[in-house]
């Protein structure tokens, strides 16, 4: 074949080298092992034909492959080189003699393989290769029908255009089994490819025009091109499988515009080009230049006809428009629709200026294609808005839902915290401004607070809110929802399972939401009783008001008229109780004394208090219990047992003794966080004041509505979102110390231990002296055998340390010259015997007995 040289290099690939070095005429070789690898078809053929086998690289795979003793015969235009086990002549396959030559060597036999990989020697134009290629194929196809046995294999090379299809077609007819391939020694930028055919059918008669070329690739009369479809759903682009057409080399047509104007068929115009020019050529079309100079040929239509292919319909309508309007300027005769159909209503549409002139342009000149209904296109169209509206919306659901999964699971994996996921991280001016009440005073709202109607407005908020939530939630939504749920739950079982710590902050959290949801964060010590949570959640929006409610005559009243009367009594709200603990409520009636609220303080934020309500120190308590200040617990008179109170352990401790909040009349409080130290300090030297603490604590940190959300969720929220204390070097010092000095001494266990140790030795010192003074009381013995005798019990008593002592065991190995049954040789008293059974028996014993262990707890 005709191989350009400059591409020389470009083609010696790895086959190249590999035929080579196997010793194969072509790379072509690879081809062939590559099919045979797939297929199968060599290792049972007795007798091959090679159809064009020069320079004979198939013929040699054939001999290495096929049984010894085979019959291979191979044929070319060119002379093949001897190859053994292989015979080769000289002759044009598509040739009379070449077939008698075949039929000479193969005498009765019939083939059980013909093989072709024929390509012509021309190498002028693609098209024309590819046709005298098939043409070669059809040759060689004849040749097979004519040798091969029943059930026989064709294989053949076939080059890719419009005929192969024909071919594969003709394949089929004459095989069960027709298999096309590429095997990957074929280049890709080549456009051969393999048919392998199997299950010869071996037909008496066959219709010679099967294999004649002249019918074989008859040109079938191509479906007519639906051009109207390509005008009125432009947007339905199909591809073009079949292939372009022969000829049309550039892709690219266009035609003059003056030409649409005139034609009897715009649809096919407007289907089929590119392009509808204003050039004007040498010998000047005066029509075009007229239609340029038309006050109708805007530049949108200008625009429109510079590139047909990415128009849509309302373009080609308007082009449509266009054309009648220019048709009736320049006077062309206006006929009557083709279409008998159309009747009366088919006349001409110039002037209308909708859409009847569109499809009207169809009608006039004869044009033959049918119009369609404007109600079904409008339908159509509707319809088709309608499932890419559906579509779009399924996507944005399925990406949304994917997206919270992502979130989940990245949350649970501890990725990202809630905060990344939309939640505000606070106010615009900073945290602080949201609910600083001088702000909500200067605009007059305190009154409104004061007097409960934000509290209505907050509640028919909600509540328009909440059925604007319902509209919008729907099952996706709540499923969702629910599948979030169960996954955190799952989550949080696990955790649990794995942490100990998870497990006890769980509890730890479900006993205070029992709390909470008994009285709002206040302990049970003050009575105020559950019946009040309406009243304390009113309290909610009033409590902690600053100093100017405070001082405000005014103000304290419209405080007292927010409750009802009857809970001003005896029942007031947990916090709105702490808050007229203050003692400028002192002197006001109908407010509860103090001794109740402490306790609910001490609910409320962890401050451990028993004791009457404390007076200076009262509110900066109450803000150190938000801190991590805590009343201690510790009995301090009980030096050998001792608690260490903190919060993380409380589920833990006891809790049945009552602490003593106070030593004598000063608050008993615990520092224990950097932060509550901080605050401490700044609230001992005077840094900060009480009331701008109480100031400080209407934040978004202060009251948040948990309704309807999700556990995870407040779980996070609990993590993470809350108020940043600053902390102090000096605190933070303060408190290392602190902990150094707590972790310094023993735990409860040790100290236990130590103290059953001392209480052994002070028995047994007891029994000691029961028995020296038994001897020394005794008759029967000297002074001097007394003495001896009280000695030896003292030292005996002293070396044991009241232990006896247990004699040794002897661990003895199994196996050697220990084996059998008996006292193993030199071992005396007692002894055991171990082999390595015994050690996996031991080690799975205790395995079970502390899983058996785990599962109690
Ligand atoms: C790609 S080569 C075949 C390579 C061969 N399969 C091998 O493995 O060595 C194509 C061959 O087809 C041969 N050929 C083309 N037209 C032919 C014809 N009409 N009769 C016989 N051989 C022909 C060419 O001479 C050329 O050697």
């Amino acid at each position: 074949m005709a191989i350009q040289k400059k591409h020389a290099k470009a083609r010696l690939d790895k086959y190249y080298y590999l035929a080579k070095e196997k010793g194969y005429r072509a790379r072509a070789a690879f081809k062939l092992i590559q099919l045979n690898k797939k297929f199968s078809f060599l290792q049972q053929a007795k007798c091959l034909i090679d159809l064009c086998a020069a320079p004979g690289s198939w013929l040699q795979v054939a001999a290495e492959t096929m049984p010894q003793k085979s019959l291979i015969v191979g044929v070319d235009l060119s002379p093949i080189k001897p190859i053994p086990k292989a015979i080769t002549f000289q002759g044009d396959i598509t040739t009379d003699k070449c077939r008698a030559t075949i039929r000479g060597h193969l005498k009765t036999w019939k083939a059980d393989c013909v093989i072709h990989d024929g390509a012509p020697n021309v190498g002028t134009a693609w098209v024309q290769d590819a046709f005298s290629q098939n043409e070669l194929v059809l040759s060689s196809l004849k040749l097979a029908t004519e040798f091969l046995a029943p059930n026989g294999a064709f294989v053949t090379k076939v080059f890719r255009s419009k005929d192969s299809a024909k071919l594969e077609w003709i394949f089929k007819q004459l095989f069960n089994r027709v298999e096309q391939t590429k095997p990957p020694s074929s280049r890709n930028v080549s456009a051969e490819t393999f048919y392998v055919c199997r299950g010869f059918k071996a037909p008496k008669h066959l219709d010679s025009r099967f294999l004649d070329p002249k019918y074989a690739f008859a040109e079938v009369e191509d479906a007519a091109v639906n051009n109207e479809a390509k005008v009125f759903n432009p947007e339905k682009k199909k591809r073009k499988r079949e292939g372009y057409d022969e000829g049309d080399w550039t892709q690219f047509h266009e035609a003059p515009a003056s030409e649409f104007i005139q034609t009897q068929d715009p649809i096919k115009m407007l289907g089929s080009l590119n392009r509808l020019h204003f050039r004007q050529e040498d010998n000047g079309d005066i029509a075009l230049a007229a239609l340029d100079k038309l006050p109708e040929t805007s530049e949108e239509v200008k625009e429109c006809c510079a590139d047909l292919k990415v128009l849509g319909r309302k373009e080609f309508k308007l082009l449509l428009r266009w054309r009648l309007k220019a048709r009736n300027r320049f006077g062309f005769r206006q006929k009557k629709s083709a279409n008998p159909a159309a009747g009366s209503n088919a006349t001409t549409a110039v002037g209308t200026a909708d859409d009847a002139a569109a499809e009207g342009a169809e009608r006039d000149e004869g044009v033959t294609v049918e119009p369609m209904d404007d109600e079904m296109k409008l339908q159509e169209e509707v319809q088709h808005m309608k499932d890419l509206q559906t579509k779009a919306k399924r996507k944005e659901r399925r990406k949304d839902n994917e997206r919270k999964q992502k979130e989940t699971t990245r949350m649970q994996m501890g990725m990202m915290v809630p905060s990344e996921i939309g939640i505000e991280a606070g106010a615009p001016l900073g945290d602080d401004t949201t609910f600083r009440l001088k702000d909500v005073d200067k605009a007059d709202i305190g009154r409104q607070i004061t007097r409960g109607r934000m509290h209505t407005l907050v509640e028919s908020e909600k509540k328009t809110d909440d059925s604007e939530d319902e509209v919008e939630s729907d099952e996706e939504g709540d499923a969702l929802e629910e599948q979030l749920d169960s996954m955190y739950a799952q989550y949080q079982e696990k955790r649990e399972d794995r942490d100990a710590k998870a497990k006890a902050k769980r509890a730890r959290k479900e006993a205070n939401n029992d709390h909470e949801d008994e009285f709002e964060g206040f302990g049970e010590k003050g009575g105020n009783k559950a019946e009040d949570t309406d009243a304390s959640s009113d309290a909610d929006l009033i409590e902690d008001e600053d100093d100017e409610l405070d001082t405000d005559e005014e103000d304290v009243e419209l405080l007292n008229e927010l409750r009802p009367k009857e809970e001003k009594k005896g029942a007031l709200s947990g916090r709105a109780a702490s808050f007229f603990q203050q003692d400028i409520f002192k002197d006001l009636d109908g407010l509860d004394d103090g001794a109740e609220s402490e306790a609910e303080k001490e609910q409320d934020s962890g401050v451990d208090v028993d004791s009457p309500p404390l007076k200076d120190a009262e509110d900066d308590e109450e803000e150190a219990e938000e801190d991590g200040i805590e009343l201690a617990e510790e009995d301090e008179s009980d030096d050998e047992i001792e608690d260490v109170h903190r919060s993380d352990e409380e589920d833990w401790a006891s809790g049945d003794e009552a602490p003593d909040a106070h030593e004598e009349g000063r608050p008993n409080i615990d520092i224990i966080t950097a932060e509550a130290m901080t605050l401490a300090h700044a609230l001992a030297s005077g840094k900060v004041t009480k009331q701008q603490l109480e100031d400080d604590n209407f934040s978004k940190f202060s009251h948040r509505d948990t309704d309807g959300l999700p556990e995870w969720f407040l779980d996070d929220e609990g993590k993470h979102s809350k108020r940043q204390r600053p902390v102090s070097a000096e605190a933070a010092k303060a408190i290392k110390e602190k902990l150094r000095a707590l972790n310094a001494r023993p735990i409860k266990k040790v100290r236990e231990a130590k103290a059953r140790k001392t209480m052994r030795t002070a028995r047994r010192l007891e029994k000691l002296k029961k028995k020296s003074e038994g001897l020394a009381e005794g008759d029967d013995l000297s002074e001097k055998d007394k003495a001896n005798s009280i000695a030896k019990l003292m030292a005996k008593a002293k070396k044991s340390g009241g232990k006896s002592k247990r004699p040794a065991v002897k661990v003895v190995k199994a196996g050697g010259a220990n084996k059998g049954s008996g006292r193993p040789r030199g071992v005396k008293g007692k002894y055991k015997m171990v082999d390595s059974r015994l050690k996996k028996d031991v080690r799975a014993e205790k395995r079970l007995a502390e899983k058996m262990k785990g599962k109690k707890r």
